[in-house]
């Protein structure tokens, strides 16, 4: 059939997908089907993104009725109920302070959304030269300019040098191997890596800093996880120069750290959260940006009948998205999701750590249910060998992750003992088998 293989995939290796494609046609709870009729244990939330499962009956009922009741109605000036009500609902499970919510399509645009509300915000208070962003080394913050300018992955930097904003810089990452290989949960040393945000404090000056924007568990670079008293030093420091901090929760907000927000799990309040994903358990797209009152506040200027920040996005708010999170966030209540995630999680750790001991693994972090595993370079070629095991794992029926070497876990909310067993034996096998 003419144009078969039009579709260019996302992050992929397309030459290899196509000579070996992994077609999914169907998911149901915590498994998916394939094209050609196979069963898949999903071992990873989709894209860290359904913890609550797929097809969940009470997002999939929510949905239906509201496709068939409001498709979509303008955003700009005017707004639907689902919306207003959705916000309400996750400023009042956001850290205190934080009020107001902005809705987007995805976690780059939050993440870019967020950006553009700290440089409006400082310049709005007439300290329009905090123009400076400083991100973190291996931070990952979407694909967008300004994530992929904060970002700080070098692969998803370097064919766009040309345009990623030059006003950025980037603290150090906070894995420091072997001091502190094998950690379970926070690596107990490191808190003093924050103290690396003065360092750019000096060579900046502090007033041209708006904002530092990190992922409390950092996910994508391969899990991450901050020191014991890391995010207490970072706060403390952005608190003391005036730099407003942004805490990316794409990934760890809504569950997958056992508590609504990282910064509820860590206890430390940030100034505005990025976030999407599990805000609607992955079903439509949708991301938030959740800001503390007085940063809307002191936008919240010039005559009333003129837009006060000039941004948004068509389907911000989006009605049918709306749905799917006020569907997801009652699941996670009435599921008491984030428990069953706590209770999971030394299940979890256990089962990851058993690992140690497999060929070529050279580092386990896991924090919540969010877990890598560290593979040498196969002859120092850096991501085949983790692509091999995420070949071998497909192969026998359960999707995990790679990102190159490294092996990332994302299980569900209730996944059962059984299926954690399940996916880490099958891992260990593929171990042996690319040793
Ligand atoms: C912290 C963070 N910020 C922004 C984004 C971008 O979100 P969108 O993709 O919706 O624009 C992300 C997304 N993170 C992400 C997406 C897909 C795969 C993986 C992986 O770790 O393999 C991670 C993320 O993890």
């Amino acid at each position: 059939m003419e144009h078969e293989q039009a579709l260019w995939l996302p992050f992929t290796a397309n030459r290899a997908f196509w000579k070996q494609p992994r077609v999914i046609s169907g998911a149901r709870g915590h498994y998916y089907t394939t094209a050609d009729g196979r069963e898949l244990l999903d071992g990873f939330s989709g894209l860290w993104s359904c913890g609550l499962g797929h097809a969940h009956p009470g997002i999939v009922a929510a949905v239906q009725q509201q496709v068939a009741t409001l498709d979509f109605s303008m955003t700009f000036q005017a707004t639907n109920d689902k919306a207003i009500a959705l916000a309400r609902e996750v400023a009042s499970m956001a850290p205190p302070g934080l009020h107001k919510v902005f809705f987007t399509n995805s976690g780059s645009e939050s993440v870019d959304t967020a950006l553009k509300i700290a440089l409006a915000y400082h310049r709005a208070r007439g300290d329009g030269h905090r123009t400076r962003l400083i991100g973190r080394e291996r931070g990952y913050h979407g694909v967008n300019l300004g994530g992929t300018s904060v970002g700080g992955i070098a692969v998803n930097r370097k064919a766009f040098g040309a345009v990623l904003t030059p006003g950025v810089d980037h603290i150090r990452h906070t894995l420091s191997l072997p001091d502190m290989a094998f950690s379970r949960g926070q690596p107990s040393w490191g808190a003093h890596l924050a103290d690396d945000l003065e360092r750019l404090a000096a060579l900046h000056d502090p007033s041209t800093i708006a904002a530092v924007i990190v992922e409390p568990v950092a996910g994508s670079t391969g899990i991450l996880v901050p020191p014991v008293g890391y995010l207490e030093r970072l706060r403390a420091i952005c608190d003391q120069h005036g730099f407003l901090l942004i805490f990316d929760e794409v990934i760890n907000a809504f569950g997958r750290l056992g508590a609504p927000f990282a910064a509820t799990r860590f206890g430390v309040t940030p100034d505005l959260i990025t976030t999407a994903k599990g805000l609607t358990n992955g079903v439509v797209p949708m991301g938030a940006v959740i800001v503390r009152q007085d940063i809307y506040d002191a936008l919240m200027q010039g005559p009333e009948h003129a837009v006060e920040f000039f941004h948004g996005y068509t389907y911000s708010g989006h009605p049918l998205a709306a749905a799917a999170g006020l569907a997801a966030l009652r699941a996670y209540r009435e599921e008491d999701s984030f428990a069953r995630v706590r209770a999971l999680e030394p299940v979890f750790e256990d089962g990851l750590h058993s690992l140690r001991d497999e060929p070529n693994v050279v580092d386990i972090r896991n924090f919540g249910l969010m877990g890598g595993v560290e593979l040498a370079p196969r002859d120092g070629v850096l991501g085949v060998r983790g692509f091999e095991v995420f070949l071998k794992c497909f192969e026998a029926g359960v999707v995990i992750r790679n990102g190159g070497d490294i092996l990332q876990f994302a299980p569900f909310f209730d996944s059962t003992e059984d299926e954690l067993a399940r996916i880490f034996e099958t891992v260990r096998a593929a171990l042996r088998a690319t040793a």
